[in-house]
């Protein structure tokens, strides 16, 4: 019985993903076709589909096949890189980003055909760091919009805006309201750059359909004054709406792509800490939905922190003793601690919480925060240090970084402050007296100017033997005789797209602690012990199809545990339980969209 189940199965699933790409329907013809770049195929079309859809006269006769179209780009953008040489950095990446761009509006299949392919290359320009100079440089370089855009003068109208979307499903949302744009503070409506880099990540890493993701922008002003007076801002020239006012815009949003989409994830991405915890709180329960920046982030921090005592050639048991000094009490940093703090509970096997935070030190701008803080923020109260027996001596409320480095001697110093070289000479020169054979500095602020400071700093100041992460790509540094000191990319690309993936195909009602949980416990696994040695901590972005992958069935797996699967498409519950983890890693893997020019078929 089980065989024939299985045999049926098998059977379902090869009909299910033939590899040969099925027809797409189009409902337009001629140039409207041509202008479209989701079904644009450029010089492309076959013959026979240029006479079906009324593009016969209305491009050049010859037929370049993708892979002609493929190295065609491929050496425009080489022959860029040779050009700009010499130019100033920011220049070079805009003008990369640029061309990018340009064919991303024209013909979407190739461009993230070449997106996957060289996504080392091309990560750092559509996602941190170039993302943030697009940002910051918006109303100058827009061309044409992408994604949504909800304004506060749109209350009252989301519901029928939503359907204003050309698309029919949409599986993958991400949003922001622009108040916290990578470390670069409140960018406004120019925030929407973080949401398109955030999906195209998703398109590359786990192969959600491009006609099939949002990119939303919630715009209820800014606070910014520069871009309030810029001729050239985009966005509504008012203060940023406060208290219940905000909440009903990103309520009414919420509520409007719910009704449209039902079973889509909404990742929430780069929202002010009050607003990112809130939200959270508010619709975590009620949607499938996610904050990157808190629960994102902690899942890749605490795999970098396990492979960083992996390193040390400790065993997993021995992380309750790690001292770990986090600085930054935001949105990120928080997330970090209550998810390490969820790590050292699991393993003490206690709900103490006093035990658990034991070993965390948080700082923020006004130094360590501690139970004489006042006006503490409640995220960061359950991390303040107290000053009875067992608490290292010495310590005030408000000790600058250095003082608490010194007396502390952590095993790990992990920053995401946002703060530009904060982890200066004598901050990690400090970090050599650490208690750890081999300290961990992870400068996970971006874009790079943020980072808390540079890989060479951190190897040049730090000592030879330390492990290094940072939130933007740094190149490995060397360090003589052949000695390489790694560069791990500590960013929450590493599991956003599996977690989003792993939702969206389990149908979750929603995502739960034990579903990040497991998608962390699937990257920190990722890495071999000769890789760990090496003090690399995370793998290369290369394979990050694959890691999302895993982490997708991860993800997936314990959305069945924890009996909040509800199937996806034609897959319902009961196939998905009955799936071995074999079976549910090919699941992820054969549900991801992968760019081939499909043959178009016209329908009215
Ligand atoms: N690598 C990654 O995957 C991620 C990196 N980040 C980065 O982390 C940074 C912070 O993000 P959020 O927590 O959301 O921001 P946030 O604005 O919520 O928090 C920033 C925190 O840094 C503190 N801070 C500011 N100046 C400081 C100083 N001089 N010394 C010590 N602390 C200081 C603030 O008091 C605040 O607690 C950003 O640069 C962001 O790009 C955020 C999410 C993911
Ligand atoms: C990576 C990311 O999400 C951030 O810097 O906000
Ligand atoms: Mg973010």
């Amino acid at each position: 019985m089980w065989n024939l189940a299985r045999a049926a199965w098998i059977l379902r699933q090869s009909r299910r993903f033939s590899t040969i790409p099925g027809p797409c329907i189009v409902h337009k013809r001629g140039t409207d076709i041509l202008h479209d770049p989701w079904f644009n195929k450029d010089t492309a079309f076959p013959l026979t589909e240029r006479d079906r859809l009324g593009l016969r006269g209305l491009l050049p006769p010859r037929v370049i096949s993708f892979e002609q179209q493929y190295d065609r780009f491929m050496d425009s953008y080489r022959s860029l890189e040779h050009n700009t040489k010499g130019e100033p950095e920011s220049i070079v990446s805009l003008a990369k980003w640029r061309i990018l761009n340009r064919l991303h509006d024209r013909n979407e299949t190739l461009y993230y055909r070449v997106l996957i392919d060289n996504i080392k290359d091309f990560a750092p320009i559509i996602y941190t760091p170039t993302v943030g100079l697009v940002c910051q440089n918006y109303g100058g370089l827009f061309r044409r919009p992408r994604g949504m855009y909800f304004s506060a003068k749109d209350k009252g109208e989301m519901m029928s805006m939503i359907y204003n979307w050309p698309s029919p499903q949409v599986d993958m949302i991400v949003v922001t309201d622009g108040s916290r744009i990578l470390g670069l503070g409140d960018l406004g409506v120019q925030g929407i750059g973080i949401p398109i880099g955030k999906l195209d990540m998703y398109v590359a890493a786990a192969g959600i359909n491009p006609q099939r993701i949002l990119p939303v922008m919630l715009d209820v002003g800014t606070n910014n004054q520069k871009l309030l007076q810029d001729k050239l801002y985009l966005g509504l020239r008012q203060p940023r709406l406060e208290g219940d006012e905000y909440l009903s815009i990103v309520d009414e949003f919420m509520e409007a792509a719910h009704a449209r989409w039902p079973k889509a994830v909404i990742q929430f991405e780069d929202f002010q800490m009050k607003w990112a915890f809130e939200t959270l709180q508010r619709y975590r329960k009620r949607f499938c939905t996610f904050n990157d920046d808190i629960q994102g982030t902690a899942g890749v921090a605490l795999a970098g922190l396990f492979g960083a005592l992996r390193a040390q050639g400790r065993p997993l048991k021995d992380f309750v003793k790690q001292k770990i000094v986090v600085v930054g009490a935001g949105s990120a940093g928080i997330g970090v601690l209550s998810m390490a703090k969820q790590a050292v509970s699991k393993m003490i096997g206690s709900s103490d919480n006093t035990e658990a935070n034991n070993q965390f030190w948080l700082l923020d701008k006004d130094g360590l925060i501690t139970k004489e803080r006042k006006n503490i923020d409640p995220a960061a109260a359950p991390f303040a240090r107290g000053f009875g027996p067992g608490e290292v001596e010495g310590l005030r409320e408000g000790a600058s970084l250095l003082e608490v480095i010194r007396k502390v001697k952590p095993h790990v110093l992990l920053g995401l402050s946002g703060v530009g070289g904060i982890f200066d000479e004598q901050v990690l020169k400090a970090m050599q007296e650490s208690d750890s054979s081999r300290p961990a500095i992870f400068a996970m602020s971006n874009p790079t100017m943020n980072a808390e400071c540079t890989a060479a700093d951190a190897f040049k100041h730090a000592g030879e033997n330390i492990v290094f992460a940072s939130g933007s790509p740094f190149q490995n540094v060397s360090l003589g005789n052949g000695k390489i000191g790694y560069v791990n990319q500590a960013n929450n690309m590493y599991l956003f797209p599996g977690i989003g993936l792993g939702a969206l195909l389990s149908g979750a009602r929603l995502i739960s602690d034990g579903m990040l949980q497991a998608a962390a416990e699937c990257l920190a696994s990722y890495i071999t012990d000769e890789d760990i040695q090496k003090g690399i901590l995370f793998p290369s972005i290369s394979s990050i199809r694959h890691i999302t992958t895993q982490v997708g069935a991860a993800v997936i797996r314990a959305a069945i545990a924890e009996e909040l699967a509800e199937g996806h498409g034609d897959v319902d519950l009961k196939e998905l339980m009955h799936m071995s983890e074999e079976e549910i890693v090919e699941y992820v893997s054969r549900n991801m969209w992968y760019p081939i020019y499909s043959p178009l078929v016209h329908e009215k």
